[in-house]
């Protein structure tokens, strides 16, 4: 029997979303009220103005009033904190996103700790990633909440899977990592001193990668019939590519998300829930 791969079409599952954030902003619009997000982007980094516009036009798809705030290249800490904390007193505000990276090696860690941990629809205050390691999910990460979210659609089970991680970063592998540990997935997180890559990946059902190097997952490292997500952007010549060796290893997954196409749209789609989620949870005196 053939079994056929499954492409993980990213960008419709961002429609469906995007609709259904739709209809839960129509009924607030009945009480007068409008979910608002604000984005933060601070100095010039162009791929970090793209990632903005997409959240924005998102954000206009979805019946959510957005704005964008600009703060210059030069900024300091404590300029950046100053204008959080505008953001967290303001009713009409009821999301708040910092984009990273910030320029010039400014540290991100305190104004993140900033934001309100109920405006904060990225699920990084430190308030929020210690619910998520405790097993109480709230706000949590877009990125990873967007790859579980995917894995529901698609019917598949996790608990008792195994799940390989290949990063660790604050963003996405580490609070992926409680996610799937949360729903009773066994998981190996792997980054660049493991010492035999392929000997994790190979173990994968379920196989993440967010690394930033492009190709760096091949055939032999899968599994056949595993699902594979592919969290990776690089920009190669003038394309964008993954983490994966999409040709090779579209032949063999059980699953696969493309670049683009795939985690990306996933991403900005959990933006828009949890901006509805956070308002609804801020408003439920009104309703
Ligand atoms: N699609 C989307 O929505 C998103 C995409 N991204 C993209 O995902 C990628 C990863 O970003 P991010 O999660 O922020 O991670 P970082 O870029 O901060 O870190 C990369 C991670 O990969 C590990 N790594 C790097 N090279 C290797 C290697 N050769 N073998 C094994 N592990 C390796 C690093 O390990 P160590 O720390 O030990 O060096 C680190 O844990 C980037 O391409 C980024 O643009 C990121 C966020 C969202
Ligand atoms: N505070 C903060 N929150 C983030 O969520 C955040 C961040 N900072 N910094 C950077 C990363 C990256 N990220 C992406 C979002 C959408 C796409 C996306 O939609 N990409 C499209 C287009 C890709 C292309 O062509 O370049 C796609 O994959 O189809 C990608 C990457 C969010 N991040």
């Amino acid at each position: 029997m053939i079994e056929l791969t499954t492409i993980i079409d990213g960008k419709a599952l961002a429609g469906e979303v995007e609709a259904e954030t739709l209809e839960r902003a129509k009924k607030l619009a009945n009480k007068a009220i409008v979910p608002g997000l604000a984005t933060v982007l601070v100095g010039e980094n162009p791929a970090s103005q793209m990632y903005i516009r997409l959240k924005h036009s998102a954000c206009s798809r979805a019946g959510i009033r957005s704005e964008n705030v600009l703060l210059p290249e030069s900024s300091t800490e404590e300029e950046i904190i100053a204008k959080i904390e505008e953001l967290n007193l303001r009713e009409d505000i009821n999301g708040i996103l910092l984009q990273l990276p910030l320029p010039g090696g400014l540290n991100p860690q305190r104004a993140m700790m900033s934001i309100l941990p109920e405006k904060d629809v990225d699920g990084f205050h430190p308030r929020n990633m210690g619910a998520l390691l405790l097993g109480a999910e709230r706000l949590v990460p877009c990125t990873p909440l967007g790859i579980i979210y995917a894995l529901e659609r698609l019917d598949k089970k996790l608990e008792g899977t195994e799940v390989v991680i290949v990063g660790h970063s604050n963003v996405v592998g580490k609070p992926l990592a409680a996610m799937m540990l949360n729903r009773n997935a066994t998981v190996q997180v792997c980054h660049v001193f493991t010492r035999d890559l392929a000997e994790h990946t190979r173990d994968a059902d379920i196989l993440v990668v967010a690394a930033g190097v492009p190709g760096l997952i091949k055939k032999e490292m899968v599994r056949p019939g595993a699902y594979i997500f592919d969290v990776g952007i690089n920009r190669v010549g003038d394309k964008t590519v993954g983490d994966v060796d999409y040709e090779e290893v579209s032949q063999i997954a059980g699953a696969i998300t493309p670049v683009p196409g795939g985690v990306g749209p996933l991403t900005v789609a959990m933006l828009l829930r949890q901006t509805l989620n956070a308002t609804e949870d801020q408003t439920k005196d009104q309703q």
